[in-house]
């Protein structure tokens, strides 16, 4: 396959969740591509709907949670006709992902060595054990683990290691995608940076593209290539992480950044307060969702959902503030009198 040919590309997909209050549209109609290779960071508020993202494109959505609509090409192939062998396969082989918490994922009665040849043997029952041994040994290395480490159980290792047993766990099937959710929030500052440059090296070494999905924007910024920002179930801004953090351009983004805290001592920012909540996803307000905290709102913004806009090159956004219409027409010209 053509490397220039993204390796995920996400298309109108929805997620729904039946709840009490009625259908929650946690994930409402996004749209973007993962390239081959590439860090995307996955930003947005608690509640936006990123993990939901993250296990979309597993399929694994539970109930009362459906895919309502949309597409997932993985590597030119449409993962929603995947019958469930195949997405067994999908699951364990080429995509994997990554939680806050390692230890829900692991077993706590097996060995880190246990862990990886049942992956390799599940995946691959035809390879010959003295071949999986060596694969082990090597990934492990590679991973700044020691082989000595191979024998302990889960309980007997630190955070950041057992977050790196689980990308490992992802590397030795040769997986093309990993997703982290959350995956350095539990871990302290000084592990979770090892962690961050450890992800970034593992990209380039392995040529693994990763989705990074937090909540922490210090922590896309260090990380990321490209970056995805997300509002109430809404993609409003994807871009270069550069751009992005240079130059925001939807509202949302801007208050997002204007609210970080920044780490110079003499800085005397006044950190930006996003007015309002975030709205409950079971009755979205209309139009544009971020419109009732949106310090730019225009009529049209509570009408109309803005069209995804690429407004340079690689820039996309999802905002009227960028795209033409008659109310941001007239408003041009009043000011321009
Ligand atoms: N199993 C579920 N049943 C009902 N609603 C759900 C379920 N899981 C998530 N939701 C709802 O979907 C929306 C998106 O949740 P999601 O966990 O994907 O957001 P998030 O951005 O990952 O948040 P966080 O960072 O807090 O994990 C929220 O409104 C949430 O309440």
């Amino acid at each position: 396959m053509d490397q220039s040919f993204p390796l995920v590309q996400i298309r109108d997909l929805s997620v729904t969740y039946n709840t009490r209050l009625g259908p929650t549209s946690a994930v409402d109609k996004i749209s973007f591509d993962i390239r081959r290779g590439e860090i995307m960071g996955l930003v947005g508020e608690s509640g936006c709907g990123k993990s939901t993202l993250g296990k979309a494109l597993l399929r694994m959505i539970m109930p009362p949670g459906y895919i309502s609509g949309g597409q997932i090409i993985f590597n030119g192939e449409n993962v929603m006709k995947f019958d469930e062998k195949r997405l067994r396969d999908y699951r364990g082989r080429q995509v994997s992902m990554i939680f806050q918490d390692p230890m829900t994922s692991l077993n706590p009665v097996q060995t880190v060595e246990q862990h990886l040849e049942e992956a390799i043997q599940v995946h691959e029952a035809e390879t010959k054990t003295p071949y999986i041994i060596k694969r082990i040994q090597t990934l492990i290395e590679r991973l700044g683990i020691m082989q000595s480490r191979l024998d302990s159980y889960p309980h007997q290792l630190s955070g950041g290691m057992r977050q790196r047993v689980m990308v490992g766990l992802g590397l030795v099937l040769n997986a093309g995608l990993i997703i982290a959710d959350e995956a350095t929030t539990s871990l302290d500052v000084i592990v979770e940076a090892k962690l961050v440059d450890q992800l970034r090296e593992i990209r380039d070494e392995f040529g693994v593209s990763i989705l990074a999905i937090t909540h922490n924007i210090a922590l896309v910024a260090e990380i990321a290539d490209r970056v995805a920002v997300m509002y109430a179930g809404n993609l409003v801004e994807l871009g270069d992480v550069n751009r992005i953090f240079d130059a925001p351009l939807h509202p949302y983004t801007q208050g997002l950044l204007a609210s970080v805290p920044t780490t110079e001592i003499n800085a005397k920012k006044e950190l930006y307060k996003m007015p309002g909540e975030p709205p409950n996803l079971a009755r979205p307000p209309s139009g544009c969702r971020f419109h009732p905290r949106c310090p730019a709102a225009m009529p049209i913004c509570s009408r109309y959902r803005p069209a995804l806009e690429e407004v340079a090159p690689g820039h996309w956004v999802h905002c009227w503030l960028y795209q033409d219409h008659p109310e941001k027409v007239e408003k041009t010209i009043k000011v321009a009198a």
